[in-house]
Order: structure tokens, then C-alpha cells, then sequence
């Protein structure tokens, strides 16, 4: 109940639009069973007419017969265009919801979940929602006001019909669809749970698919595969006996209905209360009633499914919004209450970077455009545990780094150098220590702006599917053609691009699938580059370089620095010369700080 209350409070910057489609379908569903009985009404009347050599004014019927059947369509039309219309803007917005619900989830919590299964969440899931507004909310209200309606008429001519009538209806309706929904709610979940994981595990299947086949373990994937399918497969098949046995009941109750009506109108039409045609648009009423709760069956059967769906979709959006284990869920909002928000000082520039030589390309391309904002970094007794870890992934950790200065973070494999980029740029929230950032605490900043401080270029590339212009301009949307090819050429990559057959127009593939390691390290370096933020990260890219090319890359970069800081996160020994010191993450030897 609490969930469906939840979905019905989703619904309501849509509540407007599906009133007014639900308005369409009762005059559709009043024209419709309006249509079936004054026709039979007619028809039974002339011929009754006819036999006995009598006239009757036919017009009137005939014109009603006309309306009922253009109500019926227009109201038909309205109703399709405007729900679905609804629905599916409803559906679109709570996936936007969604998005901006899980979109703060850190990348560890967020790895909690399998991709597959988060897709599913934020489609099939999703899309599944569209039952309870489109089949069951709208239809379910219309059912009640034209049944209302209906048995009301029913009334006039015959309460224990009208009775009668009522009692079907709400049996075929709800009370029988209710019982088989709570028969066939196990298995409704189950076909959720089931499509989750065959989708999840599909993605596995398919993004595995060398490793599988390198250690000649298909056979294993394809039978979890496979009984993951068998499962899905069963629960199909019992919710479709029970989704058989509710349409059987429907059907049976408007038999029941239609012959109870006649049974009932007959010693009406005995005592001459009604007349042969009222009798059959009587029966036909009560027939054609039934269309009201027609959808109703196969909608609460679903609603078992639609549930599991909507906690589903609820857990994923609650864990966002619930705090990290020790410490707080990354901020949403700009700065909070009573904060200053945080503005960052103009760029003046450092020293040592603004001697005509250090001053390159890319520092003119950026005051030509947004320029960086200064940043100094100040971070002290950083210590983080990774949900479930058993021991914090950094201890204590603390970094000075003033805007302009250039400093390697090296350290053993697993000591927590990555993680510290996580921390500083706020996708984790420390268990213990402070950030401040241009002087100001970091966590009283919004994660927008906290984020603008830096241009990370991280352990592994995130490359989306598209062309090489598309990856880089993820950095700077703005970005011309000119400044691509300068920060390829200071990530070393610009001769690779420019011997491809379409250049900036290569497809990379999936996550970057058709580049080698070391060249989508350096795209991500590139794209790092482009971004006009003040702090630039660097996570081992030099990775799957030599040394005498990783020594290139990262003179160009230093050279093209334009005045931003960089921390250079690595295991090996170039570039570190060029750094004005050299820290070691505890736990691993320091090296003597060296300067530029
Ligand atoms: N999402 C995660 N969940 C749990 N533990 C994690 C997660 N990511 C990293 N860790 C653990 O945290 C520790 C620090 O990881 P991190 O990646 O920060 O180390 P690193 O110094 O960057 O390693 P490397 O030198 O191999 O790049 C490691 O023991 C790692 O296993």
C-alpha cells in the first residue's frame, strides 16, 4: 500500500492530464454500452413495429445510434492520445528522477549494483509503471464512476438486476482478478526478478565473452544463462495461467450477467413494467457494462510484477538518498543552507608557469575561453573504507597542493592513490579528515561546482560509444576542431588520429573498444586537457607507454600546463622531475621530494 501510495504521488505533476484522459474513456465507456443497448433497443422495436403493422418514429433512436457511435470514437481517440501522452511523459520524467536519484550514488556504491540490473531498473522497471497509470489507475476509476452509473440506470427498471449486476461486476472486476493477483503475486515477482537477472547476466555474457571463451568457461555462462531463462520462462507460463483464469471469470460473469438480466426482466415484461426491446437493451446493457472492467484483470494481475518493480526502482533511489556509511551522501543541492556558495578566485597564474616557454597552447585556447578559477588544495587526515572492506583503502592521508604546483602521488600497488582522487573530487565522502578547496570546505560546495575544480583523467578511461570528437568534446562541448588537435598533440596522440582514414570522425567503439590501452589512456589524458578546470589528475597515463614516450607525454603536458595544478598519480619514474615534489601515500616509501 505504501508503495502504491509512493506511485501515486509520482504521478501527480501528470494527475491533470490523466483526469482528463480518464474523462475521455467514461464517455467512451458510457457511449459504447449506450450504443450496444439502444441499437438492440431498436432493432427488437422495429421489429416488434413491423410485425404488428405499427409505425414508429425511428429518427430519434437512429440519430442517438449516430452520437453514440461518434462519442464512442472521438471519446476512444481522446482517451489513447491523452493517456499515453501522459504515460509516457510521466514515464520519461521518472526516469530523469531517477537518473538524478542515483546519479550522486558514488562509484563504489554504484558498483554494489551489476549493470545489468541497473538497466533494467531504469527501463524495464520503469517502463513497467506505465501499467499502474495507464491500465490501472485511469480504467480502475472509470470503472467505478461508469459501473456506478450503469447500475444506477439498471435500477430505474429493476433493483434486484441492478443488484445483480454490481455483484458481477465487482467480481469480475476486482475481487476476482484481486484473489487470482494474490494466487499468481509470487510468480509475478519472480518474472521480475527473473527478467533483472537474465538481463544482467546477458550483459555479463556479452561483455565477458573473450574471457569466457579464453578460459573455456561458455559452458558454465551459457547454463546460468540458460537457467535464468528456463526460470523466466516458468513464472511466464504461471502468470499466464492465471491471467487465463481471471479473463475466463470475466467472461463467465458477463454470461451471467446477460442471462441473469433476461431471467430477471422477464416477469418485469410479464406485468408489463417493460416491453420486448427494453428487455434486450436491458440485457444488452448489462452485457456491454463489462467492458468497464475489462482491462482490470490482466492490470492487477500485473500489479504483483509492477510492485516488485516499483520497490526495485525505490531501493536504488533510497540507497542515493540515504548516507554513506560514515559519512554523508554526496550532495545534491548547491550549497546548503546558510553556506556562502563557493566562489573561486579568478586565475591569476603562477610564477613558475608563466614564463613565455612553460606558457603554451593550451593556456592561450583557455584564457581565449573560460579560463580555470584558482584552487588550492588542502587536505588532511583523509581516511576511507570501502562498503564491506575490511580495512580503510587510505589512512590518514593529507596533501597540500597550491594552485600552479605540480605533485606525484606515488605509492605500492592497492595503497590507495586512486581512491584519494575519489575523495578530492567528492564522489566519496571521507569516513574521517577534511578538504578544503580554494580555501573553502569542500563539503559545504555542491558537487557541480566541486567537480569544475578538477579535469581527471582516471585509472580507466571511461569512453563512451562514438567518434574520437565525441570523447573529447565530453570535456568542453564548445571545444573547436583547433583545440581538439592541440590537446591531442600534448596528450602524443594527434599523429595516431591524424593517420586514421576519418580523424576526429573515428568510431572508437564500446567503452573505447577499438582503441588500444595506451591510446585511450592518452584520449583520456587529451580530454582531460580540454577541460577548463583548475586542478588537473593524472592516473597513470603512462600506462602501457615506454619510457622515453611516457617522458614525452608528460613534458608536453607539464609544458602545456597553462598555470593549472597536477597531481600526477603514478608508479613509474617519468615525469617525476619535472614535479615540484613527489608524495608518498603512508604505507609506502616516501621519495625524497624533488623540485623542479
Ligand atoms: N569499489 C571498491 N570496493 C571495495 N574495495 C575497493 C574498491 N575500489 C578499490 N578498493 C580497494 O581499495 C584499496 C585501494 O584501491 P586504489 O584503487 O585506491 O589503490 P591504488 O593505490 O590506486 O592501486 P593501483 O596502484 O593498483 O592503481 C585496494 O585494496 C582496493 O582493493
Amino acid at each position: 500500500m505504501r508503495l502504491m501510495l509512493r506511485l501515486l504521488t509520482l504521478s501527480r505533476p501528470a494527475a491533470g492530464w490523466l483526469a482528463l484522459g480518464s474523462l475521455a474513456a467514461l464517455v467512451a465507456l458510457v457511449a459504447n454500452v449506450a450504443l450496444l443497448a439502444v441499437s438492440g433497443w431498436f432493432v427488437t422495436a422495429m421489429g416488434v413495429a413491423g410485425t404488428a403493422g405499427r409505425s414508429m418514429n425511428y429518427f430519434t433512436p437512429a440519430s442517438l445510434i449516430r452520437l453514440f457511435a461518434i462519442l464512442r470514437t472521438l471519446g476512444r481517440y481522446a482517451e489513447r492520445v491523452i493517456t499515453h501522452e501522459a504515460t509516457f511523459r510521466l514515464i520519461a520524467s521518472l526516469r530523469v528522477w531517477l537518473f538524478q536519484r542515483i546519479e550522486p550514488l558514488s562509484p563504489p556504491a554504484l558498483a554494489a549494483w551489476r549493470s545489468g540490473d541497473l538497466g533494467a531498473r531504469l527501463r524495464t522497471d520503469l517502463d513497467r509503471l506505465e501499467t499502474v497509470y495507464l491500465r490501472l489507475i485511469s480504467p480502475l476509476a472509470v470503472a467505478l464512476v461508469g459501473g456506478a452509473v450503469l447500475v444506477a440506470w439498471l435500477s430505474r427498471y429493476s433493483a434486484p438486476l441492478a443488484w445483480l449486476e454490481a455483484a458481477l461486476l465487482l467480481l469480475a472486476g476486482l475481487l476476482g482478478p484481486l484473489a487470482v493477483a494474490r494466487l499468481s503475486a509470487p510468480a509475478a515477482r519472480r518474472q521480475v526478478t527473473e527478467e533483472a537477472l537474465l538481463n544482467a547476466a546477458t550483459v555479463d555474457l556479452v561483455q565477458g565473452m573473450p574471457d569466457c571463451l579464453a578460459f573455456g568457461a561458455e559452458a558454465a555462462q551459457l547454463a546460468a544463462f540458460d537457467a535464468h531463462s528456463r526460470a523466466l520462462v516458468r513464472a511466464q507460463v504461471q502468470n499466464g495461467r492465471a491471467g487465463a483464469l481471471a479473463q475466463s471469470l470475466l467472461m463467465l460473469c458477463a454470461a451471467l450477467a446477460l442471462w441473469g438480466a433476461i431471467v430477471l426482466a422477464v416477469p418485469l415484461l410479464r406485468t408489463g413494467a417493460i416491453d420486448g426491446a427494453d428487455l434486450v437493451m436491458l440485457a444488452l446493457a448489462c452485457l456491454g457494462g463489462f467492458e468497464a472492467v475489462a482491462s482490470l484483470p490482466g492490470a492487477l494481475q500485473g500489479l504483483g510484477g509492477v510492485l516488485e518493480s516499483a520497490r526495485r526502482i525505490f531501493a536504488i533511489a533510497d540507497a542515493a538518498a540515504s548516507p554513506a556509511p560514515g559519512g554523508t551522501a554526496r550532495s545534491r543541492s548547491s550549497a546548503k543552507e546558510g553556506m556562502a556558495p563557493f566562489k573561486p578566485r579568478a586565475f591569476e597564474g603562477d610564477a613558475r608557469s608563466q614564463s613565455p616557454a612553460a606558457e603554451g597552447e593550451a593556456q592561450s585556447a583557455l584564457r581565449a575561453t573560460r579560463g580555470p578559477a584558482a584552487c588550492d588544495i588542502a587536505a588532511s587526515g583523509l581516511t576511507y573504507t570501502y562498503p564491506g572492506a575490511p580495512a580503510p583503502a587510505l589512512r590518514d592521508f593529507g596533501l597540500t597542493l597550491r594552485q600552479g604546483q605540480r605533485i606525484a602521488i606515488t605509492g605500492p600497488i592497492g595503497c590507495g592513490k586512486s581512491t584519494l582522487i575519489l575523495l578530492l573530487t567528492g564522489l566519496v565522502a571521507p569516513d574521517g579528515g577534511n578538504v578544503s578547496l580554494g580555501g573553502c570546505p569542500a563539503g559545504d560546495l555542491d558537487g557541480e561546482t566541486r567537480r569544475g575544480c578538477f579535469a581527471v583523467a582516471p585509472q580507466e578511461p571511461g569512453l563512451f560509444s562514438g567518434t574520437i570528437r565525441y570523447a573529447l568534446r565530453l570535456a568542453d562541448r564548445e571545444a573547436d576542431d583547433a583545440a581538439l588537435w592541440r590537446a591531442l598533440r600534448t596528450a602524443q596522440l594527434d599523429q595516431e588520429v591524424a593517420a586514421l582514414p576519418d580523424g576526429l570522425d573515428t568510431w572508437i567503439g564500446e567503452a573505447g573498444l577499438t582503441l588500444s590501452g595506451g591510446q585511450a589512456k592518452r584520449l583520456s589524458v587529451a580530454r582531460a586537457l580540454l577541460r577548463p578546470a583548475p586542478v588537473l589528475i593524472l592516473d597513470e597515463p603512462t600506462e602501457g607507454l615506454d619510457a622515453a614516450a611516457a617522458e614525452a607525454l608528460l613534458q608536453a603536458v607539464v609544458a602545456n600546463l597553462a598555470g593549472r595544478s597536477l597531481l600526477l598519480i603514478t608508479h613509474g619514474k617519468a615525469g617525476l622531475a619535472l614535479m615540484d615534489a613527489v608524495v608518498a601515500v603512508p604505507g609506502a616509501q616516501a621519495s625524497p621530494p624533488q623540485t623542479a
